[in-house]
């Protein structure tokens, strides 16, 4: 059987105010990524960035909410996957409680070929920051945090999903690794401050730790928008080598991976067999999706 999944990140700005007008650009986006592909048995997987329709700050949480399934966003991603025919990781867009409509999350969905939700994920850990004269943000002041870790299979790829902030918790990571995953995905927002000191360092921290494909998507950089994404969206190895990344603008980014690399990687340098898990270990304390 392959062991290969055909990726494709998309790097977009932000089109403007209107959620619908940011949502059906990115669709174009992916309708137009996806033309020139070949079509063989090799699933193809579409990966968006953290808060895709929408400016990211807390101001703008609440106007671009919606329901998961039921609203806007969702309909439209589930439409383009079943269009195209392709698996899609919806980036994270903020999803209204349906209980109690005031209590937000941020959300990334995953879609399948038939437009199937095959899974949701809620950001675990909340962007806080407060480093004077260079980035304050308080994503909890309007956010509430989810309190699942989300694996979803998709071809050869089993995938641990996480949003932005969650890669910086390599406990986070390694519970996806303790559960077999091979390939961990992070649709993400970083400003330029930690952008420049952290992007690169945290994915192949995580790629070599666990020894996975490792991506973040990033929104393309705007200085006319609120909050200035880095961009530089990235793809790094199982042996945590960078293999693809972006620009500052607007950019695609296409790979194949193949998962036999991970199997080799993990049998040829055997951190995960040699851990002492008699002395130390890292467990998860909720059901695992
Ligand atoms: N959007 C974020 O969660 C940003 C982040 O994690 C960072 O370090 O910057």
């Amino acid at each position: 059987m392959s062991k290969n999944l055909r990726l494709i990140l998309i790097q977009h700005r932000t089109a403007g105010d209107a959620k619908e007008e940011n949502v059906q650009y990115v669709l174009g986006k992916i309708r137009a990524a996806v033309a020139d592909e070949k079509r063989t048995s090799v699933p193809i997987l579409v990966v968006l960035p953290e808060l895709f329709n929408s400016p990211y700050g807390p101001q703008f949480f609440d106007k671009y909410a919606e329901l998961i399934p039921d609203g806007y966003t969702s309909k439209a991603l589930s439409a383009v996957a079943k269009e195209l025919g392709i698996y899609i990781i919806g980036g994270s867009y903020p999803e209204r409680d349906p209980q109690n409509p005031k209590t937000l999350y941020n959300t990334c969905t995953v879609w399948g070929p038939k437009g199937e939700l095959l899974a949701k994920h809620r950001k675990v850990h909340l962007y806080d920051i407060e480093v004077p004269g260079k980035v304050t943000f308080k994503e909890s002041s309007a956010m509430t945090p989810g309190k699942n870790f989300t694996i979803v299979e998709i071809g050869p790829a089993k995938i641990g999903i996480g949003i932005c902030f969650d890669i910086e918790f390599d406990e986070f990571a390694r519970v996806y690794r303790n559960e077999g995953c091979n390939f961990l995905v992070y649709p993400a927002a970083f400003p330029i401050y930690t952008g420049e000191l952290h992007w690169e360092l945290y994915q192949r921290a995580r790629a070599a730790d666990t020894q996975s494909y490792v991506t973040m998507v990033s929104a393309s950089r705007d200085y006319t928008n609120p909050f200035v994404n880095w961009g530089y969206t990235m793809l790094v190895d199982p042996w945590a080598r960078v293999i693809k990344k972006a620009g500052e603008e607007e950019e695609i980014i296409k790979a194949d991976l193949d998962f036999a690399l991970a199997d080799s990687a993990r049998e040829q340098l055997p951190v995960f067999r040699k851990r002492r898990t008699d002395m130390y270990d890292v467990v998860a304390k909720v059901p695992l999706k």
